[in-house]
């Protein structure tokens, strides 16, 4: 598009944009809803992110990988960074607008979603970790906040912000939730892209439920004890989980990294297989 024909970093700025609605707020500043005064007029999502709240946070080098990591990303699951640039106080990160909004509010609004809708949305996420994974790029981030939906339903995943080149060592203390984190995170050991793998799991388990495997609202240590214990439990009180739903679960929560079912695999599990739309053209497979 002729959005990233421009050099990003050299040409774009506020001037450039008929400022539209907010969408809500980011991390470091608003996001707003924004198209190009120049023909042909593209509806971009213009992230702003503060740049005393960058340096306060000392977060400068984790957003300056997040920009080089998501600007090279092409993929349909992907949300497109196509440039950014800046001026005295603000960076402007020009992103492709997701028509559907946030995950997580969907999810919140409806408690839970049907095996159905979690299938597909676990099929495109793994298409999209397969695709970062042959970057060498680990997510390390993978939660319902960090994903968008397109106008047609698809899943696009949102934020690189955690995101590092294979294999990483995190340094920074882990801020927000545990519930994501694998094993070996909690632990501090050295982690590969099968952290991913582990979060996939985590992600299809509260897709399904409304709630993540090893949560306990109460206490953050019970939440890692349950993590690294592995300590998964089905309920099905009041709703009745298939047999495949657990079984693909199972196979992605596993301690050893080794152990956890490859990328591959789960678009071929049953779980995802059954609920592939009729009509859907999978090349190479
Ligand atoms: C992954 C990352 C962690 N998350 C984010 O960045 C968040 C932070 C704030 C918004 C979102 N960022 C984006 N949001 C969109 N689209 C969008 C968002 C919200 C609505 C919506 O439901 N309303 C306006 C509703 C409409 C109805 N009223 C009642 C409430 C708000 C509709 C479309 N496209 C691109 C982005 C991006 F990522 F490029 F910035």
């Amino acid at each position: 598009s002729s959005v990233s024909r421009k050099h990003p970093t050299r040409e774009w700025s506020l001037h450039d944009f008929d400022m539209g609605r907010p969408l809500g707020k980011g991390k470091f500043g608003r996001v707003y809803m924004v198209r190009t005064k120049s023909e042909p007029r593209y509806i971009v999502a213009l992230k702003t992110l503060y740049k005393s709240e960058i340096v306060q946070s000392k977060v400068e080098k984790q957003i300056r990988r997040e920009i080089e990591i998501q600007q090279n990303l092409r993929h349909p699951n992907v949300l497109r960074l196509y440039g950014y640039f800046h001026d005295e106080k603000r960076i402007f990160l020009m992103l492709e607008f997701a028509g559907k909004g946030e995950l997580y509010k969907q999810l919140s609004k409806y408690g839970r979603f049907s095996e159905r809708r979690s299938s597909r949305y676990v099929e495109q996420m793994a298409d999209a970790l397969i695709y970062l994974h042959g970057k060498h790029v680990i997510h390390r981030d993978i939660k319902p906040e960090n994903l968008l939906l397109g106008i047609n339903g698809e899943l696009k995943i949102g934020d690189f912000g955690w995101s590092v080149h294979a294999p990483g060592n995190r340094r920074k203390t882990l801020c927000g939730t545990l519930d994501y984190l694998p094993p070996e995170m909690v632990e501090g050991r050295e982690h590969n892209e099968k952290v991913d793998y582990w979060a996939l799991g985590v992600l299809t388990y509260e897709f399904v439920n409304g709630f993540p495997p090893f949560e306990d609202r109460n206490s953050v240590n019970n939440t890692y004890r349950r993590i690294a214990r592995v300590d998964l439990k089905f309920e099905e009180k009041d709703i009745r989980l298939s047999e495949e739903f657990k079984d693909l679960v199972t196979k992605l929560l596993r301690y050893d990294p080794q152990k956890r079912l490859p990328l591959t695999e789960v678009l071929k599990h049953p779980w995802i297989v059954k609920y592939r739309p009729k009509d859907a053209v999978r090349e190479g497979a």
